[in-house]
């Protein structure tokens, strides 16, 4: 028997002997009856050095679900299930993955800064008298904590406060995440299932590090943002050519950080009105992207008519950016001017921890007080496939780490731009036994392919170059006769 299990028995020797002297209490004078109750109540804690902090579930006179007790739950079921002999079990994340938790009338031990403590789980049946036939009975649980008093200070504030804020992670950890698109100046939300991790994103490896770095030490600065005086946001801008990964980034940071997806479309906002409400709306722990920022906001003020855009665009590329078209721009009065003040505004500081994505084909084409430092934090470039980001995408689509062709395809990397998105559509198996070598073949062809056009093209450049300097020769000629 271990001494907190003995003068767990001593204090409910004493509690019985109280119990039986409250039966007889209403025989004695009332000020004899208060002596005697002090006295004994200075004599239990004089025996029992153990100190009892108990949680209930439901709280305040609403009864609202205490947020204490959901981080207590949520900290024992991660940190001592392993001890509790019995369990409760729930499934959460949309039937993915089940949750164990201690039963009623459980006690497990913990450990903090080599101090151990006692977590008791119980429950208090109320019987409440109804009119029909079944009695209504109210259950009412809370979890005990246990401790010696000479640990009062470290366990009332450090190890709380350590079991509040793991609870809670926890709980961010397990909760089914949510994207939300705006619909006018309403969002409305479909459970966020995106597979994109940045294991599965090709990209430079220092590359990708670095910025798995930056998110992971970004969400764990609340400290830091407090102590600087600054909200607790950071920005992104992700730019570089269709097909790069710039969404698959911004959902495999979202899967990274546990965070929610803001799809702001802010072709469908009214005016700059509609916009502040649409963001004072977002909660924290999340991203807000906007897609194509570019394409969304016309930077000298007046609205970009898209068509006429994508045709130039088309011209250049001759690639059709079909997905673009859709978007409709007719109605809306958001000015750049606007989007900053939401970016540095007070707004921004409500409920922090906040990711702002903007990405683009065209960096050059974006305001520079739009991506100044401070604003957009990071820019980062995701451009075409080169041979490290290859072996990223052989490794995870074709379980390759080497094979003979590799050779041949780190060249013609090097000397032809595809992007990811056209390397990955071949190396996904073409045949049921999804043969490797067959991919690599299709890859190989279709860089010699690109490789070959763009010669022509540079060729054919190089042809209209010399023609107008031709022309210009002769016409300087003439005008000299
Ligand atoms: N770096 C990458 N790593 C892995 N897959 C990629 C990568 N880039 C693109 N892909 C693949 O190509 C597809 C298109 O990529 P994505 O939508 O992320 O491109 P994007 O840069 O956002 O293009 P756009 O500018 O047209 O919006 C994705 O579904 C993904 O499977
Ligand atoms: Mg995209």
């Amino acid at each position: 028997m271990t001494p907190k299990d003995m003068f767990t028995h001593l204090g409910s020797i004493i509690a019985s002997l109280m119990f039986v002297w409250a039966m007889f209490q209403q025989y004695f004078p009332y000020q004899l009856r208060n002596y005697i109750e002090r006295y004994s109540q200075r004599l239990l804690g004089l025996v029992y050095p153990y100190i009892q902090i108990r949680f209930n579930e439901f709280t305040g006179e609403r009864l609202m679900r205490s947020e204490a007790y959901s981080a207590i739950e949520n900290y024992l079921s991660s940190n001592t299930s392993s001890q509790a002999k019995r369990l409760q079990a729930d499934i959460v994340k949309n039937s993915e993955s089940l949750v164990l938790s201690m039963d009623d009338q459980e006690e497990v031990a913990d450990e903090f800064e080599g101090v151990k403590l006692w977590w008791a789980s119980g429950k208090n049946i109320i019987k409440t008298p109804s009119l029909s036939f079944h009695p209504v009975s109210d259950e009412k649980r809370f979890y005990r904590l246990t401790f010696h008093k000479r640990h009062r200070d470290l366990i009332l504030r450090p190890y709380l406060n350590h079991v509040l804020k793991e609870g809670k992670a926890i709980k961010v950890r397990n909760r089914q995440r949510k994207l939300y698109t705006n619909n006018g100046s309403y969002w409305s939300h479909v459970v966020f299932e995106h597979p994109a991790t940045f294991q599965t994103l090709a990209m430079d490896p220092v590359k990708k590090k670095e910025i798995i770095d930056d998110l992971i030490t970004f969400s764990k600065a609340e400290d830091f943002y407090t102590r600087v005086g600054r909200a607790w946001k950071r920005g992104y801008l992700l730019y570089g050519p269709p097909g790069t990964g710039k969404s698959t980034m911004i959902a495999a940071m979202a899967n990274l950080l546990c965070y929610d997806l803001y799809d702001l479309e802010l072709t469908a906002v009214k005016d700059n009105t509609e916009l502040r409400k649409l963001l004072i709306e977002t909660s924290s722990k999340s991203i807000i992207v906007i897609e194509d920022i570019d394409c969304s906001l016309d930077l000298t003020g007046q609205r970009k008519k898209k068509k006429e855009k994508v045709e130039a665009e088309e011209e250049k590329d001759s690639k059709p950016k079909v997905e673009k078209e859709e978007k409709d721009t007719r109605g809306s009065q958001v000015t750049l001017s606007g989007l900053l003040n939401f970016i540095d505004g007070l707004w921004s500081a409500c409920g922090g921890e906040r990711l702002i994505v903007f990405t683009t084909n065209f960096v050059e084409k974006l305001d520079p007080a739009l991506i100044r430092k401070g604003r957009m934090d990071k820019h980062i470039e995701l451009s075409y496939c080169r041979f490290e980001a290859f072996k990223g995408l052989a490794k995870n689509y074709l379980y390759l780490e080497s094979h003979d062709l590799f050779l041949q395809i780190r060249k013609l990397l090097e000397e032809t731009d595809i992007t990811p998105a056209d390397v990955a559509e071949h190396l996904m198996p073409k045949t049921i036994s999804g043969d490797a070598t067959f991919c690599l073949e299709g890859l190989i062809q279709a860089l010699e392919t690109k490789k070959e056009e763009a010669r022509l093209k540079a060729e054919e450049e190089r042809q209209k170059i010399e023609q107008s300097a031709k022309e210009e020769a002769k016409e300087q000629d003439k005008n000299h006769d």
